[in-house]
């Protein structure tokens, strides 16, 4: 009879819980999705990978979209799901100082490596920011331009060879993670690393590791994003925000490089060097028209301790996120433009005809200028439209950082609540966009932002904001670098056409977008 009366005790104590937890929205007057489920709340469907992390948050967007923001709960934690581009304005941008940081995992102490740039937040991110800024001004992209040209060259020069060789059917996400790798090492640490032959190279290791994670790193990656006090609260058992391996070889290679270059006195033209006088002088030496790029930047603070230096700890976890930022990304945006473009072999025949146009009489791909890459209007349409259907980045996340009243409501989001703002869902509404699922390179002809049909924040494939992607025009540069490699020279299509459907069905246990199924293009030299 006890063992009734405590059984039915605790199952009244669990309802009564479960029951107070998801009706916070409804306690705070918001309106709130249904039936969030036992334990895991809205996204039940991200635990099981019955879907890809996009899908499940374009299922929910086109389900409640008609809100303009409402409360869900994943697991326990209410999140507000911002739907209405104004309101997502309101977030990014205007309101920004309520909405400084990312629902982010970081541990200082125990796991160093998450201190990067993405993840941390308040005073820490600001100085950060304003720190780093000097990295990825225009000027310093150009300085960096041959070096990415080589990269593009090594990647031509691979598909040439092979070709020769018989081999005319690529999967181009594998080759383009293998320039990206080859191009991102070279630019942080100027190392020529041998990603495309060398089937044991170890950086192509590291960054497969970051896209192919194993089930359990991607249940931690959607922890660290969706409830990063949770895996706090497990950090306690050795949980990492990166696998072991990943960590040690960042942290170890990364000091060792450093050390050796002081040792030396060898100064690289690189990311690294930039990274190395934050660390001995606090700031990053700037040319005069660079300062002024970097005034406007918006996170200029009156309150930046400049003299303050980088950790070695802190460098690592900055090139760590340099490496991701950089590594998956571009190879995304330049395998599934790819894709559109077997698909499309009219805009492909456009892209086409304007690189010869643009690269003129030039033969050799070390001829081929920067400015001549800036010219390239066509192929830029199209990376646009790639970014608007297929956002590598498809959630943003805010955390309020300070109670925020609802513009015209009584309504307030606390402290401390998770705000997301399903970018890909936005880019892919046909309220929005014209025929949103159709490939269509001109709606960025005339305007930046794709001719959308709303007001606010509906094009966000680098965010918005004081904390949009600081790496914007390296990304871009790189996959029109990729790109132009692969096109000015071959003409591209499906080796098999039935492998796809009308849109590639994504990976399910994986953050960034990527296709489950390996693209398989061939190609043919152009004559
Ligand atoms: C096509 C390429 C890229 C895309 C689509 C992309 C996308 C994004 C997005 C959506 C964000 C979040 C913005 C927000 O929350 O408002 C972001 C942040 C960031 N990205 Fe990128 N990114 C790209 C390339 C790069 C590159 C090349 C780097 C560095 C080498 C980089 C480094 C970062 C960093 C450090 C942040 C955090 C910025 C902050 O919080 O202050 N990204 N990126």
């Amino acid at each position: 009879m006890e063992v009734l009366l405590l059984t039915c005790l605790v199952i009244l104590i669990v309802y009564l819980l479960n029951h107070y937890y998801f009706t916070y929205w409804k306690r705070h007057g918001f309106c709130q999705m249904d039936s969030p489920m036992w334990l895991l709340g809205n996204i039940s469907d991200l635990f099981f990978f019955r879907k890809s992390f996009s899908n499940c948050f374009i299922d929910l967007y086109e389900k409640y979209k008609h809100h303009k923001y409402i409360g869900c709960y994943f697991t326990y934690k209410p999140i507000l799901f911002v739907n209405d581009p104004e309101v997502v304005q309101d977030i990014l941008v205007s309101n920004f100082s309520s909405f400084t940081d990312r629902p982010r995992f970081v541990d200082e102490v125990r796991d160093p490596i998450s201190t990067h740039l993405f993840n941390i937040g308040g005073q820490k991110w600001r100085e950060l920011r304003f720190k780093l800024s000097p990295t990825f001004t225009s000027g310093k992209l150009k300085g960096m331009f041959p070096i990415m040209r080589g990269c593009g060259k090594t990647l031509r020069d691979f598909m040439l060879k092979n070709n020769s060789n018989g081999k005319n059917v690529f999967n181009f996400i594998d080759l383009f993670a293998k320039y990206t790798t080859h191009n991102i090492v070279t630019v942080i640490f100027s190392i020529d690393s041998d990603t495309f032959d060398d089937p044991d190279n170890v950086f192509r290791k590291i960054s497969a590791n970051f896209s192919e994670p194993s089930k359990r790193q991607h249940i931690m990656d959607i922890f660290s994003f969706l409830v990063p006090n949770i895996l706090h609260a497990i950090s306690i058992f050795n949980f990492r925000s990166v696998t072991a391996n990943v960590n040690d070889f960042v942290m170890n290679f990364v000091a060792k490089i450093v050390k050796h270059r002081e040792d030396t006195k060898f100064q690289g033209n690189d990311f690294l060097q930039l990274l190395i006088q934050l660390k001995n002088q606090g700031y990053i030496l700037t040319k005069k028209n660079e300062e002024v790029e970097q005034n406007g930047d918006k996170t200029r603070s009156e309150n930046i301790n400049i003299m303050k230096k980088l950790t070695m700890d802190e460098i690592a976890a900055q090139v760590h996120v340099f490496f991701v930022g950089g590594f998956e990304t571009s190879t995304a945006t330049m395998s599934f433009c790819l894709f559109e473009l077997c698909r499309r072999p009219d805009i492909q025949k456009k892209i086409q005809e304007e690189l010869d146009n643009v690269f003129g009489a030039s033969t050799n791909f070390d001829d081929v200028t920067y400015e001549m890459f800036n010219n390239l209007k066509y192929l830029e349409c199209c990376i646009n439209e790639t970014l608007r259907l297929y956002p590598p980045l498809s959630i943003l996340f805010r955390t309020c950082t300070k109670d925020y009243k609802m513009p015209d409501t009584d309504l307030i989001i606390e402290k401390g609540t998770s705000v997301y703002i399903p970018a890909i869902a936005i880019q892919r509404d046909a309220e929005i966009f014209e025929n949103p699922l159709e490939f269509t390179p001109e709606r960025f002809m005339d305007s930046p932002t794709g001719n959308g049909k709303a007001n606010g924040g509906f094009y966000l494939p680098f965010g918005d904001g004081p904390r949009h992607c600081i790496g914007e025009r390296m990304g871009k540069m790189q996959a029109k670098i990729g790109l132009a490699s692969v096109l000015w020279k071959f003409s591209v299509e499906y080796n098999n056409k039935e492998d796809f459907g009308d849109m590639p069905e994504l990976q399910k246990t994986q953050f960034f977008l990527r296709s489950a199924k390996p693209f398989n293009f061939k190609i043919t030299p152009r004559i």
